[in-house]
């Protein structure tokens, strides 16, 4: 999950004098953040979508920003290519390699072709975000206080543009809500992801209502699997392992020796060498992130990088979750690597790695090393990743003890980290909806935990992608 860092924001100038109007700014109104304002939405009430009309303010802002970031990487005046889509699509791919002042480049130089491309606004205003979590290789890591304030501001004016041209997509305004959270705006962050998760589920009912059944479940055999039953199966790249189910809401799997050990070696060794992100611990702001003791890198998926040494694992394992289903855009689309590595005593709290807005459907966590169990303390803080809702059949109620209280090992599903062995959960029900019970944790760990999160989206809007593969792959039963 991105990590949602909160600090204090010091009252910045966030009204700079309009310039001349563009023929793309529309609303000349007094607003903040894009919207008017009104003493019902001041107090949170409101969770309309506000976003589809842009403040001249905000429009010239983003324009001028843009236009001197122009000047200071010294462009040429745009001349050869006529459209901004193949620039786009260079900048994403440098995006997600962590190529940060490439990207920056090639996004600029596609809005000096055109001003509406939405999807450079989203680019950009991703990678400002991305620069201030110190999370690309270049000088941007070290930009605190007044910079990280004014990256943070035209990451705002940036994502609200996007949201203006895309008004059908939720990408736009949950990184304006990440942004605005970083700002210290909670208020404001709180109504943007609101009205991202509306434009998603907007989507997501759409697209639901035309899919067959199973749609955004999980693929054969896995799906004929009970609770309790396992198969083995091989990877894609001959490598056998077993699959194993372990609770059917939310479809819960456990993919036995999936990753090899020179793949586990190559993504901890890359994930060190990237520009690891430390999530403190709090005393200066990270109150509001449930992880502790962890630090966390994001390494290319095949996408960009098809000759990584887990780039196969990655494809591998889209290919054994979800259905190939031709309807569903993008189906096993994947985020690039998430790897996380927990020192002792490291956590991540109860969450959802999915909403509408970021609809990732499967997540595969592949474990890297092995966690022992706590000798003293036992079940749940050994590192276990904890599923406490997960129950055994559809109809099941979740368990608890009478005081309601819902316990690791007593409850859900505890799954120990082991080298090898990828857990699989699935984080959208059959109705295309989010599913509660996916609600999961990284208890405590007793030792060094590296994990590497794979997000397999249902539709993949934004910079992390993963090239489909055509029909003819998944599992093969071993006979
Ligand atoms: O570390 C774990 O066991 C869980 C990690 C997780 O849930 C996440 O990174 O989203
Ligand atoms: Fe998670």
């Amino acid at each position: 999950a991105p990590p949602r860092i909160l600090r204090p924001a010091p009252p910045s100038a966030r009204r700079a004098a309009p310039s001349a109007r563009e023929s793309w700014q529309e609303h000349d109104s007094s607003t903040v953040y894009g919207r008017a304002r009104s003493a019902s939405r001041d107090a949170g009430e409101s969770a309309a979508d506000d976003y589809s009309t842009l403040d001249v303010h905000v429009s010239a802002r983003a324009a001028a920003a843009v236009s001197s970031r122009r000047a200071a990487l010294a462009l040429a005046p745009p001349a050869s290519e006529p459209s901004a889509a193949p620039l786009v699509a260079r900048a994403e791919a440098a995006l997600s390699a962590r190529r940060g002042a490439e990207a920056e480049r090639l996004f600029v130089d596609a809005l000096a072709r055109d001003r509406r491309c939405a999807a450079a606004w989203y680019g950009l205003a991703a990678l400002l975000h991305e620069h201030q979590h110190g999370g690309l290789r270049d000088d941007a890591a070290a930009s605190g206080g007044a910079a990280r304030e004014r990256l943070l501001a035209e990451a705002t004016d940036f994502a609200l543009v996007a949201a203006r041209l895309e008004p059908a997509e939720p990408r736009a305004l949950a990184l304006l809500g990440d942004v605005l959270n970083d700002r210290g705006e909670h208020r404001e962050a709180c109504r943007a992801w609101r009205a991202a998760e509306e434009r998603g589920r907007a989507r997501w009912r759409a697209i639901a209502a035309g899919q067959p059944a199973g749609a955004f479940g999980p693929r054969a055999p896995l799906r004929a699997l009970r609770v309790g039953e396992s198969v083995a199966l091989r990877r894609a790249s001959g490598r056998p392992f077993v699959a194993c189910r372990l609770a059917a809401r939310p479809p819960v799997y456990v993919l036995e020796g999936f990753s090899t050990e020179e793949e586990r070696a190559a993504i901890v060794e890359a994930a060190e060498a990237a520009p690891l992100r430390a999530v403190p611990l709090s005393e200066g702001g990270d109150d509001h992130d449930d992880r502790r003791g962890c630090e966390v890198a994001w390494l290319s998926s095949p996408c960009t990088s098809p000759a990584s040494a887990w780039a196969s694992l990655m494809l591998d394992a889209a290919d054994v979750v979800l259905p190939r289903c031709g309807a569903l855009p993008g189906a096993a689309e994947a985020e690039d690597l998430h790897v996380v590595r927990y020192a002792p005593g490291g956590s991540y709290g109860l969450h959802l790695d999915a909403t509408f807005a970021v609809p990732r459907a499967v997540t595969v966590l592949h474990y890297l090393n092995d966690v022992p169990p706590d000798p003293e303390r036992g079940e749940g803080f050994g590192g276990e990743t904890w599923l406490p809702h997960a129950v055994a059949s559809q109809s099941a109620e979740t368990g608890g003890a009478d005081n309601g209280r819902l316990t690791p090992g007593c409850d859900g599903v505890l799954v120990p980290p082991r080298a090898g062995d990828a857990l699989v959960f699935f984080s959208f029900n059959e109705h295309g909806e989010v599913e509660p019970a996916s609600l999961h944790a990284g208890r405590p760990a007793s030792a060094l935990k590296l994990v590497a999160n794979q997000w397999i989206r249902l539709e993949l809007s934004d910079r992390r992608g993963l090239v489909p593969r055509g029909p003819g792959f998944g599992p093969r039963v071993v006979s």
